[in-house]
């Protein structure tokens, strides 16, 4: 598979496209606390690439989780692919993003007693889908981490770790991959090679990226940057 990033491949990628995200009026407080979120109003089209930032304590990861549905909204409505999402129980949330959502985060949360190959099969096997051992093995490979597939999580590094974070995100093809510091464990460099596999990957799959980050670098490989204070949108 060829390194990509172009305008063209993503509108090539787009008769795939199909995770439109929408939060009109969103709220989100923690029990009887005031909210940490909201209200915020926010269109992410399908296949576009956006970057969540903002000071520590400014509710992006909470903003990821309503997006996820792993947290409801107490007040406003999310919408995927132009249906209600934030609205349905907890199970028909959880299949949704079972089946079509991907998500990484910082520290990438394996299974640990599987190795890397089994970690990034577990969606298919869970979703009831079969397992292509030619289709993981060249994602193992793409992703830099054949060699360690048998290995489980603790006996390799955190950038192996989180790259098969990214296979286990991509595996079961999602519309809508959602990142939380992916490459916040990671050194510089590491990081950066992580960053361009979680790009190119979701890319070429034509899925909507939403990446919570504090690092400028990465933010600045997304298409549009999203600026959260005290759980608004700034900018
Ligand atoms: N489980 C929880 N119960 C109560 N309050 C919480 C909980 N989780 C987060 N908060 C609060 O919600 C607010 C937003 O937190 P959130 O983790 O979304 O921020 P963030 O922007 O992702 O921060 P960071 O960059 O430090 O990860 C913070 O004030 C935080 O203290």
């Amino acid at each position: 598979m060829r390194l990509d990033s172009s305008a063209e491949v993503r509108a090539g990628a787009s008769h795939q496209a199909r995770g439109d995200l929408a939060l009109r009026r969103v709220q989100f407080a923690f029990g009887a606390a005031r909210p940490v979120l909201g209200p915020v109003d926010l269109s992410i089209p399908a296949g576009s690439r956006l970057a969540l930032v903002g000071p520590s304590g400014s509710g992006k990861s909470t903003l990821l989780q309503v997006l996820a549905g792993i947290q409801q909204p107490t007040a406003g409505s999310v919408e995927f692919a132009g249906a209600p999402f934030g609205s349905l129980d907890q199970d028909a949330r959880a299949r949704i993003r079972l089946a079509r959502f991907g998500l990484v985060f910082q520290f990438a949360e394996l299974v640990p007693e599987l190795d890397l190959a089994e970690n990034v099969e577990l969606p298919l096997r869970i979703l009831g889908r079969r397992v292509e051992r030619a289709r993981i093995a060249e994602l193992l490979d793409r992703l830099g981490i054949a060699r360690v597939a048998k290995r489980v999580p603790s006996q390799v590094s955190g950038g192996e770790r989180q790259r098969a974070a990214i296979a286990r995100a991509m595996v079961h093809d999602p519309a809508v991959v959602l990142a939380d510091e992916p490459t916040g464990a990671l050194d510089g460099e590491n990081g950066r090679a992580v960053l361009a596999l979680l790009l190119e990957c979701s890319n070429e799959a034509g899925a909507t990226l939403v990446v919570v980050t504090h690092d400028q670098s990465v933010a600045d490989r997304l298409d549009r940057v999203v600026e959260l204070r005290d759980g608004r949108v700034v900018a």
